[in-house]
């Protein structure tokens, strides 16, 4: 189980050599976090970015290894932005030259880079941005401005005190004319004494959710008053600016420009099962230790694992953690092959790569931070305790929902896509994800045919509802669309369906991908049979929570729908036996989980006792503050002290 989770023996061997070389140096120690002031978090963090990258280059590992060792180290850094978007931005938007000057530097970290495109004043509209790049022809520069408050850029990570370049977006002007938002690489700092360069103001957005985690993370706020950078920064695979201040549009479509986005969001949901997992391991060793009631004639009493309504929280989770691991896999192949399709001028497959990165980082962040949530109150009081490893866990996830894309605002990528698909259905035949809209009539017409509760155990059957909720959805929603004079008007009022519909979408990808996985890829018939459970749990648990949508299209009648939860009720029983197994095999190290709930060995209440008197607190019996402001109030004698 613990290959199949990987994807291969090879990828598990990477990934947990590179566990167990973080988890064993005592540099990457990580229980004391929570207890550091913001300046000892942030230069606690330069230390270990600065030693990763000392390893990396002394044990010469491969980018795969370097990026397992960076996410075991687990505390976001400057690193993440210069190589999850600073590097990619050049990579993709770069012309050959760019990518021959910029990328041996940024790759040998000569250059540490960002990503400047959210401002004060806008994130998810881009067309909105206000940052401008003026070109002067007399000196072939661009002056980059940052004409109002709202311009500043707010929010890029490592901006605020490490990076020394920045890939920055701004409105292109030449003589006047807006000619739409474009990327440019802008030095910040002084390589020499990493000083601000003149006319740029940069500093610290403030203090984060959570403590210990994000606030490792220096997200920053750049002004520009009338900086100059050479014409050849701007990033200029999509459109050209020439000396002559000529504005030309290769046959690159514009879209190109949101290319970095979409590599990072494919990553976002690779690193989805990540965070589930995890939550999922400490919460499912927790529950078979934690026992509460039903002792008898003087017995243990039962493990809350075993309450059939703690398992039906827990497993959807498990399961969901296995369904976003193998999503996030097809994903990264998804991506793989339009990004050299890209290389090769093909476009053809971007708009449903967008729409996949897009829709699947919606769907997985939403339910990835949901489930962290559920798996602290699934640990009780104790998940509360920052040692459960819950609470930090939760404080670095939940910013994904809004990162790389607000996910309603996702959603509606997807929409956009799907009533496009749906608009040309007479002429041109869906592919891909969305080949399923080519069988609308059998989709509206057939009803589901299920008589029993065994009967869901059947991928086919399964595959036909997801499609025939998903199809309905998408088809009524085009067919109320087209009562609206104005598409866009009629796309605004329809939106909170149009959303739903996407997810339905999105859902109906993560469920046949999970079945394609058991059908093609599980080597050894024990770990398929046992993945086979959790794929019906994860399917029939989304028809379930969802099961108003499958009864409204009138593709399931309510007995159907109460048949599929009564086969939920029994798979759970059978996951039951493998639980410890399925979340052993997420190969999660003591010091990746950092919970004392978590623990392999099961040791959790000395652990948690003596977690306690580590807490600064009791390093004595009497603190500060205690005789100053503690004694005065019992030693006085006030008259209302009587009441
Ligand atoms: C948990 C650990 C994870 C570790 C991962 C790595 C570490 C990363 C750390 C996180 C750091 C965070 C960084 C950031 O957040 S960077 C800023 C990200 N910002 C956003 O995501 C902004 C979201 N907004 C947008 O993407 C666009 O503005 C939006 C698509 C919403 C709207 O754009 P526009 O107004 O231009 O819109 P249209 O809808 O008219 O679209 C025009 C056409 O372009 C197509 N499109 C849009 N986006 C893309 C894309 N990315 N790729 C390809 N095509 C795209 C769209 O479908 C339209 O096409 P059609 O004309 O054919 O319909
Ligand atoms: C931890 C963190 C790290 C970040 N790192 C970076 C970085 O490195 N570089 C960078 O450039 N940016 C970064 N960002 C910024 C991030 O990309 C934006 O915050 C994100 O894209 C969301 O945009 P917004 O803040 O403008 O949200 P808004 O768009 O203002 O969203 C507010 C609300 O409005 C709704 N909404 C917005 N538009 C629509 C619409 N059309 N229809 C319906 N509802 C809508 C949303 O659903 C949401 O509920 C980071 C943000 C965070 C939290």
């Amino acid at each position: 189980m613990k290959v199949a989770w990987a994807g291969s023996r090879e990828a598990f061997q990477v990934s947990d050599r590179m566990a167990k070389l973080v988890a064993n140096d005592p540099v990457f120690e990580k229980f004391s976090k929570p207890m550091l002031g913001r300046k000892e978090l942030f230069k606690n963090t330069l230390r270990k970015a600065a030693y990763a990258w000392k390893l990396i280059n002394d044990l010469r590992l491969t980018e795969e290894e370097a990026k397992w060792l960076r996410h075991y180290i687990d505390e976001p850094n400057y690193t993440d932005l210069h190589w999850e978007m600073f590097v990619p931005a050049i990579e993709g938007q770069g012309t050959k030259e760019q990518k021959k000057k910029w990328l041996p530097l940024a790759q040998t970290m000569q250059i540490i880079g960002t990503y400047a495109q959210t401002e004060l004043g806008h994130g998810s509209n881009v067309q909105g941005l206000e940052t401008t790049a003026t070109f002067d022809r007399q000196t072939d520069e661009f002056v980059m401005h940052s004409p109002t408050l709202t311009s500043s850029k707010w929010w890029p990570g490592g901006m605020a005190k490490v990076a020394t370049h920045a890939i920055v977006y701004a409105r292109l002007i030449i003589d006047g004319l807006f000619h739409g938002v474009h990327g440019f690489i802008v030095q910040l700092r002084s390589l020499e004494d990493h000083s601000p360069l003149p006319g740029l103001t940069l500093g610290d957005i403030g203090m984060k959710f959570g403590h210990g985690t994000y606030n490792t993370m220096d997200n920053g706020v750049l002004r520009f008053d009338h900086v100059r950078i050479p014409r050849n920064q701007m990033l200029m695979r999509v459109s050209q600016v020439t000396k002559e201040g000529k504005y030309a549009q290769s046959d690159v479509p514009r879209q190109l420009l949101y290319g970095t986005m979409v590599s990072v969001r494919q990553t976002i949901v690779a690193d989805a099962s990540k965070a589930l997992s995890r939550a999922v391991c400490i919460a499912t060793r927790y529950s078979v230790v934690r026992r509460q009631f039903g002792s008898r004639n003087g017995g243990p009493e039962t493990q809350v694992i075993d309450y059939k309504t703690q398992q039906s929280r827990l497993f959807p989770l498990l399961a969901s953690a296995y369904a976003f691991r193998f999503v996030g896999e097809w994903l990264k192949s998804l991506y793989i092959d339009v990004k050299q399709r890209l290389e090769a001028n093909d476009f053809s497959t971007l708009p449903e790569t967008h729409a996949c990165t897009a829709g699947l980082k919606a769907l997985t962040t939403a339910a990835t931070a949901d489930g962290i949530e559920e798996c602290r109150k699934l640990c009780g009081g104790h998940g509360y305790l920052i040692s459960s490893g819950l609470p930090e866990l939760f404080a670095f996830y939940v910013p994904a929902c809004s990162y790389e894309g607000e996910n309603v605002v996702m959603m509606l990528q997807v929409a956009r896509f799907l009533v496009k698909t749906v608009s040309n259905l007479g002429y041109k035949q869906p592919v891909g994800t969305a080949a399923y809209l080519g069988r609308v009539t059998p989709l509206l017409q057939n009803n589901c045919a299920v008589q029993t509760a065994e009967d869901w155990l059947n991928p086919d059957a399964i595959l036909e509802a997801f499609e025939a909720r998903a199809a309905r959805m998408v088809i009524g929603c085009g067919e109320r669309l087209a009562m609206f004079e104005n598409p866009e008007e009629g796309f605004a009022e329809l939106s909170i369906d149009l959303v739903e519909a996407s997810l339905a979408h999105c859902q109906l990808i993560t469920v046949s991908v999970f079945i394609q996985k058991l059908n093609h890829e599980i080597p050894g018939n024990g770990v398929k049979r046992s993945l086979e459970v959790l794929c019906y749990v994860y399917a029939l648990f989304l028809l379930h929570k969802h099961q108003g949508d499958f009864l409204a299209t009138g593709y399931l009648t309510p007995k159907q729908a109460s048949l599929a939860n009564e086969q939920l009720r029994t798979l759970y029983s059978k996951v039951r036996p493998n639980a410890i197994a399925f979340v052993d095999s997420f190969n999660h190290m003591d010091h990746y989980l950092c919970s004392v709930l978590g623990r392999y060995d099961g040791n959790v209440y000395p652990k948690l006792y003596e977690a306690a008197w580590k807490d600064p607190l009791n390093d004595s019996d009497i603190v500060d503050g205690i005789q100053q402001y503690v004694q005065p109030i019992l030693k006085q004698k006030l008259h209302y002290a009587k009441l």
